[in-house]
């Protein structure tokens, strides 16, 4: 596989990793925790990330700007999985506004 098929199968592996944590404990998880505060607090949150690295972008700060980036992606697919929106449906818009057909076996995740 390739480095860069590696890394988009870490996305696609939290992808799953973040929707099996649905109905988990919160004491041990930190996903099963921001489901458990529902819709609103998983968007804030996301907003904040987002924020937060636009701010280090700004400041020319690169390493910050990698860790808030992270933390975006993070927040980002967990606001997918509580809306039961798939990895696949974000790829498929990306496709089909590039005009090339996308994933075949779209996937929709919700529950
Ligand atoms: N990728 C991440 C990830 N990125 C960021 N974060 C957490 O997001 C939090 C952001 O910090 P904040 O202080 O803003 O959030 P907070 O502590 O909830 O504070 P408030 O909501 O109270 O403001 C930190 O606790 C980070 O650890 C993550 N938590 C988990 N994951 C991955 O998610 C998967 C499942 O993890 P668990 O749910 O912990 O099992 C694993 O692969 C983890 O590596």
């Amino acid at each position: 596989m390739s480095k860069k098929h590696a890394n988009w199968k870490i996305l696609d592996d939290l992808y799953d990793e973040i929707v099996s944590r649905k109905g988990g404990d919160p004491e041990k998880s930190h996903t099963a925790r921001l489901f458990s505060r529902g819709t609103d607090k998983i968007a804030q949150k996301l907003g904040e990330e987002a924020v937060e690295t636009v701010i280090e972008a700004v400041k020319g700060n690169r390493d910050k700007l990698v860790s808030e980036s992270a933390d975006l992606f993070y927040h980002l697919m967990v606001l997918w999985a509580d809306q039961g929106v798939a990895p696949d449906d974000v790829f498929d818009e990306l496709a089909r506004r590039r005009g090339i057909s996308g994933i075949d076996e779209k996937k929709s995740r919700k529950g």
